[in-house]
């Protein structure tokens, strides 16, 4: 048997509405005791005095790359990337090549993930290779393991097909998660319309690109009864649109990813790829109503909608480069740091942001570090700043805004299945 005794840490854990320095054993890839001065003999001694213990994070959206784009990302730098950022499961997004879309591909998809150090659970598409016509074997993908649909990258424009996706989706009991962009009213734009885009001369992507499907999705998702959960939401409005849908009891979830509530167009330097991400930066109003729908319980998760791509493709202007940023190994660090210690947030509930309700919206038993409960757990440093330095990364992608941003929130260990497969040291 193998055990961990991690001594003197203070433990955020809001599903046992645990906040107390306490200790912790760990045996085998379970949670054996939470109390006051534990003694173990036989057991690896971490001492985490002055540390932050919380459950591992689960981020619902991430873009793996494998198969098909490797030399942006593959499993095993995407997984590594997790491990370093404190995420100890993700959801990799169907957008592939081949698509994720049948049972064969999700095992596929699992069977490279065999030996990856967190947990990854993988999301199918809605329609056979994204191209919004025929519909994909829901059933079959539930059973071979995706615990999510999601058409990410794009909208299922034909609200005939989404209609019997949702159908098909409520009939399996998965979650449909949406990515809102209505593809016509894009009209070739590449970052937020505003004063910013005019300023730099590029096409501006309005809000009601965004705000126009994510209403017609809660609407849709009443209709077939069906569990939606709302990607990336970038907008003030969707945000109102969440929220009505909430007061209506409908099984309705929304998620906000770290640079949509960090930064905003106005902050955008120069016209450059890095800045260039799908829904955009929004303005500083936008911002400020994402900030305040995470602390009212409208906005239910935070995810990375982490998206490597190559240096080349990205250092060129937003006309050229790829759509997406990366981000799972920094968005505890963002998290702690915009929302926790400017005040919208307490640690416990960005704890529940990034892990007890990604659990929740998967209906997975995790994000609890109760006695018997799987042991996916994080140590972090919440008093040292730090700077973000893409050298630290394991992901192939270095394409963030936030280079040489300062933050405090260090991961320090990140344990997966009772396992340590993160240690930071400050030499790497
Ligand atoms: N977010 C992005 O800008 N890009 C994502 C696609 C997506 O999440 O819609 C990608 O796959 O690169
Ligand atoms: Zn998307
Ligand atoms: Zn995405």
């Amino acid at each position: 048997m193998s055990a961990i005794l991690i001594k003197n840490g203070h433990l955020v854990d809001p599903a046992n509405q645990k906040d107390e320095v306490c200790d912790i054993l760990i045996q085998d890839d379970k949670i054996a005791k939470v109390a006051a001065n534990i003694t173990d003999n036989e057991a690896q001694v971490i001492d985490a005095a002055g540390k932050y213990v919380m459950p591992g994070l689960i981020d619902l959206h991430v873009h793996l790359r494998e198969p098909g784009f490797e030399y942006k990302e593959t499993i095993e730098t995407g997984t590594k990337a997790a491990a370093h950022g404190g995420v100890t499961s993700i959801c990799p997004m169907p957008n592939t090549k081949p698509v994720i879309d049948s049972a064969e591909r999700i095992k596929d998809l699992l069977k490279r993930a065999k030996d990856a150090p967190v947990h990854v659970l993988p999301i199918g598409a809605v329609t056979i290779g994204q191209e919004g016509k025929e519909l994909t074997d829901i059933a079959a993908m539930k059973e071979a393991g995706a615990v999510a649909l999601s058409e990410d990258g794009k909208s299922v424009m034909d609200t005939l097909v989404f209609r019997k996706a949702l159908w098909k989706a409520a009939e399996c009991n998965i979650p449909m998660f949406s990515h809102c962009e209505d593809k016509s009213l894009v009209d070739g734009g590449v970052m937020n319309a505003g004063a910013k885009a005019k300023e730099l001369g590029l096409p501006g992507i309005t809000n009601a690109v965004e705000d126009v499907i994510v209403a017609r999705d809660i609407i849709m998702s009443k209709e077939a009864g069906c569990q939606l959960h709302l990607c990336h939401c970038s907008t003030k409005d969707s945000a109102v649109l969440i929220k009505m849908a909430k007061e209506q009891g409908l099984s309705v979830t929304g998620e906000v990813c770290p640079h949509h509530f960090t930064m905003s167009d106005d902050q955008i330097t120069e016209d450059h790829g890095r800045f260039k991400m799908n829904p955009p930066l929004r303005s500083k109003e936008d911002v400020e109503a994402l900030r305040g729908a995470l602390r009212d319980g409208i906005m239910d998760a935070i995810s990375t909608d982490h998206a490597p791509h190559g240096a080349k493709e990205k250092n060129q202007s937003m006309k050229k480069a790829p759509f997406g940023i990366v981000g799972i190994e920094n968005s505890f660090a963002l998290g702690y740091t915009e929302l926790v210690k400017k005040g919208y947030l307490t640690l416990s509930q960005l704890v529940e942001k990034m892990s007890v309700n990604p659990a929740k919206i998967l209906h997975i038993d995790k994000g609890n570090l109760a006695q018997g409960r799987t042991a996916d757990v994080i140590i972090a440093d919440l008093s040292t700043e730090y700077a973000i330095d893409t050298n630290d990364f394991f992901s192939k992608g270095k394409n963030t805004p936030f280079e040489g941003k300062k933050v405090y929130g260090r991961i320090e260990t990140t344990i997966v299945d009772g396992k340590i497969v993160y240690q930071f040291e400050s030499e790497k």
